[in-house]
C-alpha cells in the first residue's frame, strides 16, 4: 500500500468518471448521486428489474444499499450482484439497518453469497450483524456491538473475503491481515441523515478505480470523505448544510490534500499462518 491518496486515485477518478450505478435508499438518493458526481464520477440509478443487471452490466462499480428495499428490489439487488459478479465489476454493499430486521439481514447476507461484493461499508452494528457478533441498532444507528469496531471489521473482513469499513469517530478498514484506523471526520457528521450513505457511494468511485489494491483504495476513499466532513463542519452552519457542503470540498480535493490531511494509522499484516 503507497497510503492514502500516494497513488493518484482521485486525479484517476477525475481523468476516468468512471460510472458508478446505485441501488440505494429513497432517503438518501439525492445526496449520494451529488457526492460521486461532485468527486468527479459519474452515476445512475436504476432500480427497475427490467433493466437493474443491464445497466449495472455497464458500470465500473456498483453500490448496493438495503436500506428501503420496496418490494421485489431485493431480487432485483441479487440479480444485480449476481450480473455484477459474472462481469467482475466491484460490488460495494451498504447493509444499512442490517439486525434492524431479519428482512434486512438476509437481504445482505444474501448479497454476500453472491460472491461480487469487494467492500461492506456501513456502522458497526451492521457489519457486526454480518458476522455473527451481536449488535444492537436502533433504526439506521449503530447503538452497540458486544466486539470492539476494530475487531468486528477484521472478522468480516475475514469471515466473508471482503475489505470491510466501519464508520464512527474513528472509522476503520480491514481486510483480514492488515487493519488501518483513521480519525479524519467531525462529529456533526453522525447528527446528519445519509452521512454513512454517501460514504458508501464515494467508496464505490474509488472501487471503481481501485484495480488490484481495494484496501488501499478504500483506505484514500474514507479519508477524502472524512476531510470533506471536516472541512464542511468548519464552516460551523450547522447539520442541514453539511452534505451539499461536503459536495462543494470533494469538488476541489485532489490527491494532495488527502495526503496532507488524513490521519492514518495501518498496523503491519498479521502472518498469514
Ligand atoms: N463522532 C464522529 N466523529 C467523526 N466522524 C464521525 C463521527 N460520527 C460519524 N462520523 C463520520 O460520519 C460518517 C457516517 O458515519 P456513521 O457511523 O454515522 O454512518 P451510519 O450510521 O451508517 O449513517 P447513516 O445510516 O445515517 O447513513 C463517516 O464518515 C464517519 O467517519
Ligand atoms: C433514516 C433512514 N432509514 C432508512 S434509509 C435511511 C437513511 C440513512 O442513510
Amino acid at each position: 500500500m503507497s497510503g492514502p491518496a500516494g497513488d493518484g486515485l482521485i486525479a484517476t477518478i477525475r481523468e476516468r468518471r468512471p460510472l458508478v450505478h446505485m441501488i440505494t435508499n429513497l432517503v438518501s438518493m439525492a445526496a449520494c448521486a451529488q457526492t460521486v458526481k461532485s468527486l468527479g464520477a459519474a452515476t445512475i440509478f436504476a432500480h427497475a428489474a427490467e433493466e437493474a443487471a443491464e445497466i449495472a452490466g455497464t458500470a465500473d462499480a456498483v453500490v448496493l444499499n438495503v436500506g428501503t428495499s420496496v418490494p421485489g428490489m431485493d431480487r432485483t439487488a441479487v440479480q444485480v450482484a449476481e450480473a455484477c459478479a459474472a462481469r467482475s465489476i466491484p460490488v460495494v454493499l451498504d447493509p444499512l439497518g442490517s439486525g434492524a430486521s431479519r428482512f434486512r439481514s438476509r437481504l445482505a447476507r444474501a448479497l454476500l453469497d453472491t460472491g461480487a461484493v469487494r467492500m461492506v461499508s456501513g456502522n458497526v452494528a451492521e457489519l457486526a450483524d454480518l458476522c455473527g457478533v451481536p449488535s444492537v441498532i436502533r433504526g439506521a444507528d449503530a447503538v452497540s456491538a458486544t466486539a470492539p469496531a476494530d475487531e468486528v471489521c477484521m472478522k468480516l473482513a475475514e469471515s466473508a473475503q471482503v475489505i470491510a469499513a466501519v464508520s464512527g469517530r474513528t472509522d476503520y478498514v480491514g481486510d483480514g491481515r492488515q487493519l488501518a484506523a483513521i480519525t479524519n471526520g467531525h462529529p456533526v457528521m453522525g447528527q446528519v441523515v445519509g452521512t454513512g450513505s454517501a460514504r458508501s457511494a464515494v467508496l464505490g468511485a474509488f472501487a471503481a478505480v481501485a484495480g488490484a489494491d481495494m484496501f488501499t483504495a478504500t483506505v484514500t476513499g474514507v479519508c477524502a470523505y472524512g476531510i470533506a466532513g471536516e472541512l464542511a463542519a468548519a464552516t460551523g452552519r450547522g447539520p442541514g448544510y453539511l452534505l451539499p457542503e461536503v459536495c462543494n470540498q470533494l469538488s476541489v480535493m485532489d490527491d494532495e490534500m488527502v495526503a496532507t490531511r488524513s490521519r492514518v494509522t495501518t498496523s503491519a499484516p498479521r502472518d498469514p499462518s
